[in-house]
């Protein structure tokens, strides 16, 4: 069963003369384990495909599906449900809260859901230990680095049992070294059997992903298995 699959998917926002098709019959079905990254123009409709494959908006026709359950045929209140219990999101601008420290933002997804405080509060130093930033957990956003935000909130975005994770522009703010180290995370969670689809710019960061989806005009124009793949990353020397 795929989890996420999308099929001949439109969005238009807008009405009348002001009217814009975002997308114009999208279909995209990611596995398990597999990391797919959409790349194209400014204006592609690059971000509009990722809130709608993760619920946080309708499209105007076509269905989406994830792990095999139909978003259309869910009570608002479950659609919320899913996207919280099964879906990560990283964010351009990380959407950390400012009031919360590090640790605190990590488990307010599982709090959230109804884990007990401190189960979550365990879940989340765990997940801050495996990015490498757990002796920052209780500093407050505005108080990290760049690269310590991007590694906060991609901790939160795999905390938990997620299925899909859901990335616009997750090395956007970062350099080269910072961009693959978040490339690498991504990807060592779709070794735990989680579905990626990132957005990204750059073609390097792209090209460790399974597949790659050029998307123009709201169009899935081509589609390439790149080389050097997800391997090239995660080998041995690699992660050292
Ligand atoms: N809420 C909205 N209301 C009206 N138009 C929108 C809205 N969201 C997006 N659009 C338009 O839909 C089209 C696709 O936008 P989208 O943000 O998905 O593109 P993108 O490929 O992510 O662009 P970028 O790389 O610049 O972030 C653009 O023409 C944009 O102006």
């Amino acid at each position: 069963m795929n989890a996420l699959e999308m099929r001949q998917v439109t969005k238009v926002h807008g009405a009348g003369a002001g009217e814009v098709r975002a997308l114009r019959g999208v279909d995209l079905s990611v596995q398990p384990g597999q990391m797919v990254a959409v790349m194209g123009p400014s204006g592609s409709g690059k971000s509009t495909l990722l809130t709608i494959a993760g619920g946080l908006e309708e499209p105007t026709s076509g269905t989406v599906h994830i792990g095999g359950v139909a978003l259309s045929g869910l009570s608002r209140n479950q659609r919320a449900r899913l996207r919280r219990r099964g879906i990560g999101y990283v964010f351009q601008d990380f959407n950390l809260l400012p009031g919360l420290t590090a640790v605190e933002n990590v488990a307010l997804p599982l709090e959230l859901d109804g884990v007990p405080a401190r189960r979550a509060r365990e879940a989340a130093m765990t997940a801050l230990a495996e990015l490498d930033v757990a002796d920052r957990a209780r500093a407050f956003p505005d108080d990290l680095s760049g690269g310590q935000r991007q590694r906060v909130a991609i901790a939160r975005a795999v905390v938990g049992p997620r299925d899909l994770l859901l990335a616009d522009e997750p090395s956007g703010a970062l350099d080269s070294a910072n961009g693959e180290a978040v490339m690498r995370l991504l990807l060592a969670a779709c070794k735990r059997g989680v579905a990626a689809v990132v957005v990204t710019h750059d073609a390097q960061l792209a090209s460790w992903a399974h597949r790659v989806v050029f998307l123009r005009d709201g169009r899935i124009v081509d589609q390439t298995r790149p080389t050097p793949g997800p391997d090239s990353l995660l080998t041995p020397e690699a992660t050292r």
